[in-house]
């Protein structure tokens, strides 16, 4: 009689591929007390009847008793039938107990698997079995591995199957798909081909007959093997890495939350771990949260973990299943759907803003200051412009990044429809206003020329001492143009008050006032200002140009200052 690959074998001795599962399953149960019961699933396939054979064959010479579970998904009306037809060979196997299950699902690989995987578990739960057999094969995991590096997976994903996982076992993982139907001829079973299995809808059923067969024709023979050995090699990277994500989660979370459904995680001890852990302990964070499994991609995370990263006063962010995350200070605070601690204020959108004739407005979000600890000078958990130390002295970003640039560039078209065919004279007012100066002339088409006035009323102090002093006056005569002067911010409005009246003096063609900030209630001398970016509380604010005793100008956003940055002073 001749075996596969040509081989020669006894007569009595069973074939090589039968005796291959039959040492397959004797590994996978070697560890099963007496008694033990064993369920394989069992489609009908040459996989998981070539699987099933050999489990009927293994079980009751390590006494353990052997049980057959298969699924009808009800796709076609001849699923029945055929579920049927496979407990009727479970049964000439000897297999005990037998039973079909009913898991109707949609007619997609996902769900199937989906609904198959919930009726097999619910039932070997309900039969007391200690393990539940898959027919998974090395071209299986092969296929995995390939569909899942398309979609761009990380280590844990790309770890495939496991041999075993829970009460799943797979014993013909390491085996090649075409020794499975070898054992199914070798002993008479007449396997059942699953013609979805051939269908080119399904992108598994392209991998197995385009894909691989082309990769081994362009890369040569064991591509196979090589993915399904790349997975156990992921496998074990994603297991060491997971163990220790999970102590690093465990030690990042000893302290108490401040309210149930509520995580808060420091950014210092965050910024320690590698990225790989960082990610890890976020996931599970938001998973523990209530965040879908399914829904939360990398994407996600990668936007949590730039608020330690790369922060530059993001938005919070938000995660599937209502799960936020958001960063005050040096805090990240991850809140669930029904979290009572305190939730992250849903700040709105610039272009949700009212937008009032002249300026978004921007209100408090309603957050209590946080509390600090001293952050680290030297590290690198903050992005370009956000120097660490002042980053933690942040109480509530009021005005993000993006959400000034979007601003300025719409303030720039109005000033290009306003001042359409004139030439532009812009006055800076130093040196607060020398980001938005440097912004808004680049965002403008309408010819311009620059001028730049240094004035002072504030100092190191934060509210006006109401004396301007200049500090730098113009360059060149400013008659007979049309001036727009640039300012940062208006707050009690003196210093601008004062600058008009003495530009008013020097006879220009026309003078006007662009301003990107503006606090209408701490306003206490008229001042007429045609363009404003935004309308913003009375709080002392920094970044974007705007200093306390000279520092935080280089901050990207605007943001208030804690109680206690404020109380300390100016740092670098
Ligand atoms: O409306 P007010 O209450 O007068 O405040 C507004 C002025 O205060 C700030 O300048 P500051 O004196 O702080 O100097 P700087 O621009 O160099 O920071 C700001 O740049 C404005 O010019
Ligand atoms: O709120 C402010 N911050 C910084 N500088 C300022 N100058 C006027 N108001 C402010």
């Amino acid at each position: 009689m001749t075996g596969i690959e040509g081989r020669r074998y006894r007569p009595g001795s069973p074939a090589p591929a039968v005796a291959a599962t039959r040492l397959a399953v004797r590994h996978a149960v070697a560890d099963l007390p007496p008694g033990a019961l064993v369920l394989v699933a069992c489609s009908g396939g040459p996989d998981s009847l070539a699987l099933a054979a050999a489990a009927a064959f293994v079980a009751p010479r390590r006494a353990l008793r052997a049980g057959l579970l298969t699924v009808d998904h009800g796709w076609d009306p001849a699923s029945g039938g055929r579920a049927e037809a496979v407990a009727e060979l479970g049964r000439a196997l000897r297999l005990d107990p037998v039973e079909v299950l009913v898991a109707h699902s949609a007619r997609s690989e996902g769900a199937a698997r989906d609904a198959r995987r919930a009726a097999l578990l619910a039932a070997a739960e309900r039969l007391g079995a200690a393990a539940l057999l898959l027919g998974h094969t090395l071209d299986d995991q092969a296929e995995t591995v390939l569909l899942r590096l398309a979609r761009g997976s990380g280590a844990r994903t790309l770890g495939a199957m496991a041999p075993r996982d829970g009460l799943l076992r797979r014993p013909l993982l390491g085996l090649r798909r075409d020794l499975a139907r070898h054992a199914c001829l070798a002993e008479g079973l007449e396997p059942w081909d699953d013609p979805t299995n051939a269908d080119a809808v399904f992108a598994r059923a392209r991998v197995r007959h385009t894909l691989l067969p082309a990769l081994e024709e362009q890369l040569g023979p064991g591509i196979a093997e090589a993915l399904a050995r790349s997975a156990d090699l992921l496998r074990a990277d994603a297991a060491t890495l997971d163990a220790l994500a999970g102590d690093a989660h465990a030690r990042l979370t000893a302290t108490a939350s401040p309210g149930a459904g509520t995580v808060e995680l420091a950014v210092d001890a965050l910024g320690e771990l590698p990225s790989a852990l960082r990610t890890r302990v976020l996931r599970r964070v938001a998973l523990e949260l209530g965040a879908s499994a399914a829904a939360l991609r990398a994407e996600h995370i990668w936007a949590v973990e730039e608020l330690v990263t790369r922060w530059r006063g993001q938005q919070p962010v938000p995660l599937p299943s209502g799960v936020t995350a958001r960063r005050r200070g040096d805090r990240i605070t991850v809140a669930g759907p029904g979290s009572t601690g305190p939730r992250p204020s849903p700040r709105r959108r610039l272009a949700d803003r009212p937008e009032t004739e002249e300026g978004m407005q921007v209100s408090h979000a309603g957050v209590s200051a946080p509390d600090f600890d001293d952050a680290r000078p030297g590290e690198e958990d903050t992005a370009p412009g956000v120097p660490p130390q002042q980053a933690a002295d942040i109480g509530e970003v009021l005005v993000t990044a993006d959400e000034i640039a979007e601003r300025i560039a719409a303030l720039a078209a109005k000033v290009d429809a306003d001042y359409a065919g004139r030439e532009l004279l812009l006055v800076g007012v130093l040196k607060g206003a020398v980001m938005v100066m440097a912004d808004l002339s680049r965002a403008l088409r309408t010819p311009l020329t620059m001028e730049f006035m240094a004035v002072s009323s504030y100092g190191s102090a934060t509210s006006s001492s109401g004396v301007v002093r200049i500090l730098k006056d113009l360059d060149r005569s400013i008659e007979g143009r049309d001036v727009l002067v640039v300012e940062d911010i208006i707050d009690s409005g003196l210093t601008l008050s004062w600058l008009l009246k003495n530009l008013r003096s020097r006879n220009p063609a026309s003078l006007e006032v662009l301003a990107l900030f503006r606090k209408p209630e701490a306003i206490t001398v008229d001042v007429d200002v045609r363009y404003v970016g935004f309308d913003i509380p009375s709080a002392f604010v920094v970044g974007y140009g705007l200093d306390y005793g000279e520092h935080y100008r280089t901050l990207p956003f605007v943001g208030t200052l804690t109680p206690e940055a404020i109380a300390r002073g100016p740092r670098p």
